[in-house]
């Protein structure tokens, strides 16, 4: 049975906390896929959601200081009770950003790290072009993946053009020819979230976040084909289309 499949038949749920840009976006696919969303903000929760949680998906993209302790309880909790966590970090290369997550690192160990070429580099230790959000980096490096998931321990999936999937030994590549994933905003907090719904039902990291990546572009492409190249247009088919192809698997 493909992991798609055991969605649909499981219907996992999936907590997030999200950042406040994309969270109806987020929630929006985590549902179109067959899965179920949760969000939250608050820590007096986090345990009860999580015992009922399948998989938890943590992005830094607004986080505050008042923030960090839910995000380090959350990620201490999941990790105690075995639950699998995405983590997807926003503009690490900013300073502040930084030191949140080098303390989440050295409290908290993550199964996927989903980030830009610009982000992925910074667990790698490398120097990388960033802006804000946005990769400014063209070059597709596999290496800075490898040495990534060397360091963290996590599977990593580094986008981009080119989608890099790796565990540090094993090496996938997902291409897809979607341009107009760069210009809407919240793609690649979309597909942390899919890869979030797609590592709730199975065990295999590597194989979770390599089929979520491949699913998440092959709807890109067949969204493109359907539209003008115009990015309103484009967001809505690519959701329509993330909606069939999961019907489609039941
Ligand atoms: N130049 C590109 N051409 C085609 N697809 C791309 C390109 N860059 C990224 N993508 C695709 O866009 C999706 C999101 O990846 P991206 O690297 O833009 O994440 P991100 O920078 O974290 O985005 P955001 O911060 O807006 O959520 C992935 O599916 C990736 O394959
Ligand atoms: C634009 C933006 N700013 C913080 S998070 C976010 C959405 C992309 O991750
Ligand atoms: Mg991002």
């Amino acid at each position: 049975m493909s992991i798609l499949t055991q969605i649909q038949k499981v219907q996992p749920l999936v907590l997030n906390l999200a950042n406040q840009v994309t969270t109806q976006r987020v929630a929006d696919i985590i549902s179109f896929l067959g899965a179920s969303p949760l969000m939250t903000k608050e820590i007096q929760e986090i345990e009860s959601l999580l015992t009922i949680a399948d998989a938890l998906v943590v992005n830094i993209g607004t986080i505050s200081e008042s923030d960090v302790p839910i995000f380090l309880k959350a990620c201490q909790l999941a990790n105690q009770m075995h639950k699998p966590i995405v983590l997807d970090p926003v503009a690490v290369n900013v300073p502040y950003r930084a030191s949140v997550v080098k303390q989440l690192l050295s409290a908290v160990s993550f199964d996927i790290i989903r980030g830009n070429a610009a982000e992925i580099a910074w667990f790698a230790d490398k120097k990388a072009v960033s802006k804000g959000i946005d990769a400014l980096e063209l070059v597709v490096s596999p290496e800075n993946a490898k040495i990534a998931a060397k360091k963290t321990g996590a599977v990593i999936v580094q986008t981009g053009k080119t989608d890099v999937v790796t565990d540090g030994t094993e090496v996938l590549f997902v291409s897809t020819d979607s341009p107009l994933f760069k210009v809407n905003v919240g793609c690649g907090d979309m597909l942390s979230a899919t890869i979030g719904a797609f590592v709730a039902v199975s065990d295999n990291l590597i194989q979770s976040a390599y089929e979520a990546t491949k699913f998440f572009g092959e709807a890109g492409e067949q969204a493109t084909e359907q539209v003008q190249n115009l990015p309103g247009g484009f967001i809505n088919a690519f959701l329509d289309e993330i909606y069939q192809k999961a019907r489609e698997a039941k």
